[in-house]
């Protein structure tokens, strides 16, 4: 005999697209997101006898995103995810959770002649913001919010020196490096116990945002890096003491290598330490360096 260990079920991969138009100045807002929801409950018939009395449809799973998405600010997706969520708990008294992702597609609007245009916007890049919540009855509301998709590169003022080496090491030590990655960061929010508490630090969930992609480009533009994971530590470290609410900040950093090519075949051409100007981009295999920061009062995980 078999017993159903976990189960959730839900849609994913709704996509929506809000506009907010203001008739006064004629300006116009966007937003694209992709929204997950998976819900979970007393729905274990559904999976052991069949029993479909249990099942909120996928579709009308669906449809509820449209209709809170026309009835709510789509902005911030924290609280949007958060009054999304608590819905599903609320509304059906057979559901004890649910976990709603949201993904924002990077709208920026236009600058034409020196002008923000009013309705008119550019993707100028893959990156997201987004976030996890998950609404759990009796619990409270856990939010992650994330930037995911922000490539960057520096040309210098990287280095990688001093690690270990033995028998298995060929790398060389360098103290001027190209560094790129494409940034995932996330960071915890401390539990939230409802709505109203979340909706009561609206204003917190875009500085954070904001805040985290400001000081993720500054270190690492500025930061003598010694390694991807030296840097990568003081960017979280700064996050965190820019917000109290939050538990933890996280990022998982690829090192996108870009190898230094012996051209010295050709009539002697020196093209490598100093002399190095033409690079070979690889795509892999790639270093792939995490970590989680939390305050100095939480015990670490290592
Ligand atoms: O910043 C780095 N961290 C590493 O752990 C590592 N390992 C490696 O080969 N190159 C690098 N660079």
């Amino acid at each position: 005999m078999s017993t159903l260990a976990a189960a959730r079920y839900g849609k994913d991969n709704v996509r929506v697209y809000k506009v907010h138009r203001d008739e006064k100045t004629g300006i116009q807002t966007v937003v694209e997101m992709t929204v997950c929801v998976l819900l979970e409950g007393d729905i274990e018939t559904s999976y052991t006898r069949a029993d479909n009395s249990v099942i909120v449809a996928t579709d009308s799973i669906k449809n509820t995103i449209y209709i809170t998405a026309k009835q709510q600010p789509v902005t911030t997706p924290e609280v949007f995810g958060s009054i999304l969520g608590s819905h599903f708990i609320e509304k059906y008294s057979h559901i004890h959770a649910a976990h709603v992702n949201i993904v924002t597609h990077r709208w920026v609007r236009m600058t034409i002649d020196g002008k923000p245009h009013p309705h008119s916007f550019v993707k100028d890049s893959p990156e997201t913001r987004n976030v996890q919540v998950d609404v759990v009855e009796g619990k409270g509301i856990d939010i992650n919010s994330s930037i995911k998709g922000l490539t960057v590169l520096k040309s210098t003022g990287s280095q990688f020196w001093g690690f270990l080496r033995d028998e298995f090491t060929t790398l060389k030590e360098t103290w001027d490096r190209i560094l790129s990655t494409d940034v995932a960061a996330n960071w915890q929010w401390r539990p939230f116990n409802s709505v109203a508490d979340v909706r009561a630090n609206t204003a917190k969930f875009d500085n954070a945002w904001q805040a985290a992609r400001n000081i993720t480009l500054k270190v690492f533009a500025e930061d003598n890096s010694a390694s991807v994971q030296a840097t990568m530590y003081k960017m979280a470290d700064q996050i965190l003491a820019t917000e109290p609410l939050l538990d933890t900040v996280a990022y998982e950093l690829p090192n996108n290598h870009y190898f230094e090519i012996d051209l010295s075949w050709h009539k002697g051409t020196k093209n490598t330490g100093k002399d190095a100007e033409v690079y070979a981009p690889q795509s892999n295999p790639n270093g792939l360096i995490k970590c989680t920061v939390g305050r100095s009062s939480q015990k670490a995980k290592l």
